[in-house]
């Protein structure tokens, strides 16, 4: 049951306590409470997404968000390494989290990446080999929205048919994907990539998008996940809730412990108190969860002295490690462009019309249809001052996105002229980054410092990114279609281009990190290979904070993965503590 208000609660204690029903903490819900005797409540700070257009309506996606009530309109402080600018940082602020207003693409990282997290923590239950059966749990491969034949553009057997969130390729054909697939053939820099999912198959190359769409409308956790399992009475989700803060509870050993959770509806009313029996749950994704520990008394002992909060866990970890990848709309002048069609609001009327009625047009489809992952070449000269960063040797160091429109974010579209935009992105970033509070007032808006292009490395990639978006245009495929790079896409030099990178690039809202994992016995990270907070007692945290390195795609693929493993950690615990649990496989 969905409730909006706490007196709506009938008891103030559960088994769990999920804070966040974003991405990851809807799918723990879905799982703990398929056994009828678990009692789960999910705090929820955001609104419902129910007949929310733009949360539904896959090309609409990119009006959720920045600066509305759906956003939880963050930005990050001056950064240094983009010229001293500062600008937002969306996060869905509403059920489904940051699955209701991402921009649907749905991968699952590389193999390697999944390998570096079991190293990491020790743990080969994180390897590749043992996460990917979550995909079959996970993943409907379901056909796109105008029903073409889509042999060839991804590899079935890689894929679940019968799983909680709705996956398909794209549903309606984009000018430019013929161009794009042409390019594939001309150019052996970048070749055809059948299925861009990633784990068992390289994700180099150029392909299409899969999306996480299914009926020309958006599938995200809240419309699987959680309304596959709404019905169940174990499971309350409470929606406009803000956890202000966990409390300890007592102490387990040397260990202080935290199943108390104190949350308020609004800065102005009073707050509640819930408790949880067996664990609490963090899941408010790498912003709202470091704040929410930091707010607590667990963080870095000094930061947390500045503001008087009382240090009941102190580990400089929390809030380090921010990583996120890095955006870069390259815009070139183009024959022809959806940006005619985006201006004329009588034309865009009617495709909402035919998406309300019929669930087709371009309003079911995903923002971009066509994509691709590259790497720096072997003997690029950085890699003598700098190890490679990358998860492996077949994992990329950038993303390119193809899309035959304006899009530079927070950047409105010039009244005339027809675009295309090569989106490069930084996939493998060096530079990191902080989370730290504002305040002490758990509704001030934390400090965000990814700390952006601070290293030679980042700034290299995404030089060579920019340079190879013009080869890409330079191939016979683009030749009747691409007039000229627009504005300060012209330079040339290695300075001029890194001016124009440091002045236009921004994030692609991946960030992950401030919570990292790491093996119990390591001093470095937040959770061990549990997800159990390090120095606490009764305390997890499922979602994208954890990742300690950031997967090489884009990172709903590898939260939803994350959380279906750790639902399993957390029913194996309820039958055997930790430290004595045999392999999940054999329980
Ligand atoms: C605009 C945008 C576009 C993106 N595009 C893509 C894409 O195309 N493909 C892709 O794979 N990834 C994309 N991402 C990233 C991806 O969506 C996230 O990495 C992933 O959803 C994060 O999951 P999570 O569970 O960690 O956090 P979230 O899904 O963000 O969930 C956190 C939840 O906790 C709630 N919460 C936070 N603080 C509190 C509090 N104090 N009390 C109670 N509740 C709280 C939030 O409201 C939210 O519902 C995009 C993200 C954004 C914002």
């Amino acid at each position: 049951v969905i409730l909006t208000q706490p007196s709506q609660l009938i008891t103030l204690e559960y088994d769990y306590i999920i804070i966040g029903a974003g991405t990851a903490g809807l799918v723990v819900a879905n799982r703990l409470t398929e056994d009828t005797k678990i009692t789960v409540l999910v705090l929820e700070a955001g609104v419902s997404d129910e007949g929310v257009v733009p949360a539904i309506a896959p090309f609409l996606a990119t009006m959720l968000t920045p600066n509305t009530a759906y956003d939880w309109n963050y930005t990050v402080v001056p950064q240094k390494g983009m010229h001293g600018r500062t600008f937002s940082y969306p996060r869905g602020r509403l059920l489904g989290g940051s699955s209701s207003a991402n921009y649907n693409f749905h991968q699952y990282g590389s193999a390697e990446d999944w390998d570096r997290y079991a190293k990491e923590t020790g743990d080969p239950g994180w390897a590749w080999n043992n996460v990917k059966k979550y995909i079959k749990k996970h993943e409907k491969i379901v056909p796109s929205a105008d029903g073409h034949d889509t042999s060839g553009q991804f590899i079935p057997s890689l894929h679940g048919s019968s799983g909680e969130v709705s996956v398909s390729l794209p549903g309606f054909n984009l000018s430019i994907d013929a161009r794009v697939m042409a390019t594939t053939g001309q150019l052996s820099e970048f070749p055809y990539n059948e299925d861009t999912s990633g784990g068992d198959h390289s994700l180099l190359g150029i392909g299409f998008v899969q999306s996480s769409i299914g009926k020309g409308v958006r599938s995200s956790s809240s419309t699987s996940y959680l309304a596959n399992a709404n019905s169940r009475p174990n499971l309350t989700v409470l929606i406009n809730a803000t956890v202000v803060k966990l409390l300890q509870s007592g102490t387990k050993g040397a260990l202080k412990s935290f199943r108390s959770v104190q949350f308020s509806s609004s800065p102005d009313s009073v707050t509640m108190t819930v408790k949880a029996r067996k664990e609490v749950i963090l899941s408010a994704g790498t912003i709202g969860t470091t704040q929410i520990l930091q707010l607590s008394g667990i963080g870095n002992a000094s930061d947390l002295k500045a503001l008087n909060i009382p240090v009941l866990v102190d580990n400089p970890a929390v809030g380090a490690n921010l990583i996120d990848h890095v955006y870069m709309p390259n815009v070139f002048n183009a024959q022809e462009s959806l940006d005619t069609f985006l201006r004329d609001s009588s034309r865009l009327g009617a495709a909402i019309e035919e998406w309300t009625t019929n669930k087709t047009g371009i309003i079911a489809n995903n923002v971009a249809n066509t994509f691709g992952f590259a790497r720096l070449p072997s003997n690029s000269s950085i890699f003598k001052a700098v190890a490679d960063p990358a998860s492996g040797p077949k994992s990329p160091h950038w993303e390119m996105i193809f899309s035959n429109f304006w899009t530079c974010p927070g950047i409105a579209r010039p009244a005339t002229g027809k675009f295309m935009t090569i989106v490069t992105a930084l996939i493998s970033p060096t530079s990191r980054g902080t989370i730290k509070l504002r305040s002490t007032n758990p509704f001030d808006k934390p400090l965000i410092d990814p700390n952006y292009l601070t290293t030679e490395f980042d700034i290299v990639v995404l030089r060579e990114s920019v340079k190879a978006s013009k080869r890409i245009v330079a191939a016979p495929a683009w030749a009747d279609y691409v007039i000229s790079p627009f504005g300060r896409l012209s330079a040339t030099s290695d300075v001029d281009i890194d001016n124009y990178i440091r002045g236009a690039a921004s994030t692609v809202f991946h960030p992950v990190g401030t919570a990292a994992m790491s093996s119990s016995g390591s001093k470095s990270g937040v959770v061990n290979e549990n997800l159990l907070v390090k120095g606490a007692d009764g305390l997890r945290i499922v979602d994208a904070s954890v990742f300690p390195f950031i997967p090489s795609v884009h990172t709903q693929g590898p939260v939803y993965l994350l959380a279906e493993r750790a639902s399993d950690l957390i029913k194996a615990d309820q039958l055997y503590p930790s430290a004595e649990r045999p392999p999940l496989d054999e329980l």
